[in-house]
């Protein structure tokens, strides 16, 4: 049986679920229910990150004219025109100029209108560390962008990035909750980050910060960035860690009485959402796990184990097994790829020959690395269809070059932007051989 349509379909299904219009509008109710206890005067809506048009359309279609105002930013290309909420286009993954205005705009729309009379809701989705930019005094944007590239260029995981961002900003790390006191704040988070963590999901402008000013020199040491960071970057973080300046908002701030922060989507709902459309299909499905790291290759290993295993022992086949989360590629090679495209292809050599195996991955974005592809599809043919036609698997991995494998060999799966980012799928369809 040809399992790719099936793998597809279930992919859509798992997307659909984490649809940041639908999140919305799940949860506006909450929104709605607060705002007419009649304690309220103004209904103020702020937004950043890749789905914050989304976001921001779903709730004008739900709260109209209750509305009084709202700005939100988004990346360049994911906007459109709302009627109450205006909308600013910048620049991801290294702020601009753009972004730098829009959100001290924002700001001043806060400072105009928080009073305990003020209800902001707040849409978050990823990106927003890099469209929502406001550099701690002292900190020019240029500056800003430097630390950004050298930090992405390092290899630092998100926790890491985000730790230094948010102690060299003036509205991450809860600092934005800040600038909206007294109000009260409802925060919409589509996540996109490993555990949902609330203080990392768009470096948490609304949530409580664990880290310190300590952690973020930490991070610097460990990718030995000291001398090569801006001197004030490093100027600032000293003075923070001796105390000079105040720290990012820790959970025993009084500005977090007034804040809820809601997840509307996440990698586990799209998970649940296909292993729900399978079992609909009549078929067995299983949640491996929405919190898979580590490096692309590695995780392949250990899925391709699973799924040998499971192909010998399960009495339930055909069974879906279904998991999520973000790897990490090591580039060594001169390639073109992307984390699922990568993780594909040291799938397909560690099942090749194998009968009855095949594995969807792919961004949940649309967008797998630097590529127009969303992943790949592979099963145990993929590596004798490549040695077909002369091509040598094993080399393309070596070179990170699996899009280009995968483009060869057809083997892409190629969707478009998809309006939502809960990280990586993967569905493995496990059938007897
Ligand atoms: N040649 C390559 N082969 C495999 N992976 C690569 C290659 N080049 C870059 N990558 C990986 O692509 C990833 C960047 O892809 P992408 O732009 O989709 O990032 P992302 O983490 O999903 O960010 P975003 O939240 O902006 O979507 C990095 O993890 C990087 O390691
Ligand atoms: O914006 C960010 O910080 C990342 O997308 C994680 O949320
Ligand atoms: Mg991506």
């Amino acid at each position: 049986m040809d399992y790719k349509h099936i793998l597809k379909d279930l992919f859509f299904a798992g997307l659909k679920s984490v649809d940041p219009h639908t999140g919305v509008k799940n949860y506006i109710g909450e929104v709605l229910s607060e705002y007419k206890t009649g304690k309220y005067e103004t209904l103020l809506t702020i937004g950043f990150g890749k789905a914050a048009y989304q976001m921001a359309l779903a709730v004008e279609e739900s709260l109209g004219d209750l509305l009084t105002n709202g700005l939100v930013i988004t990346k360049y290309g994911h906007g459109g025109t709302l009627k109450n909420i205006k909308i600013e286009e910048a620049a991801h993954p290294i702020p601009d100029e753009n972004g730098l205005k829009a959100t001290n705009r924002m700001i001043e729309l806060l400072k105009k209108n928080a009073t305990e009379k003020t209800l902001v809701l707040c849409l978050i989705s990823g990106g927003g560390s890099a469209l929502l930019v406001a550099p701690y005094k002292g900190i020019t944007l240029e500056e800003k962008k430097d630390v950004t590239k050298l930090l992405l260029k390092a290899g630092t995981d998100i926790e890491e990035l985000n730790t230094v961002r948010k102690h060299i900003s003036r509205v991450k790390g809860g600092r934005l909750a800040e600038h909206c006191y007294p109000a009260r704040i409802i925060s919409f988070i589509l996540s996109d980050v490993i555990g949902d963590r609330l203080e990392t999901i768009a470096s948490g402008p609304t949530a409580p910060d664990e880290t310190t000013y300590k952690h973020a020199l930490r991070v610097l040491k460990k990718f030995n960035l000291f001398k090569k960071v801006p001197p004030s970057v490093l100027d600032l973080l000293r003075k923070g860690e001796k105390g000079i300046i105040p720290e990012t908002l820790k959970k025993d701030n009084p500005v977090f009485k007034k804040v809820t922060n809601i997840i509307v989507g996440n990698n586990k709902k799209a998970l649940q959402a296909i292993k729900h459309q399978a079992v609909k299909l009549g078929f067995n499905a299983q949640i491996i796990s929405a919190e898979l790291s580590g490096e692309a290759r590695e995780v392949a290993k250990f899925l391709a184990n699973l799924a040998l295993k499971t192909q010998k022992t399960s009495p339930n086949l055909p069974l879906f097994l279904i998991s999520g989360g973000e790897t990490t590629v090591t580039v060594k090679g001169p390639g073109i790829g992307g984390r699922n495209t990568e993780l594909a292809l040291a799938f397909a050599l560690e099942i090749a020959g194998k009968k009855g195996i095949t594995l969807l991955s792919a961004g949940s974005d649309g967008t797998d690395g630097p590529t127009d592809a969303a992943g790949a599809i592979v099963n145990g043919d993929t590596v004798h269809k490549a040695k077909d036609l002369g091509l040598d698997p094993e080399r393309f991995l070596e070179n990170n070059d699996s899009y280009n494998f995968f483009k060869k060999i057809r083997g892409l799966f190629i969707t478009g932007p998809t309006g939502t980012n809960v990280m990586d799928i993967q569905i493995i369809v496990v059938d007897s051989p």
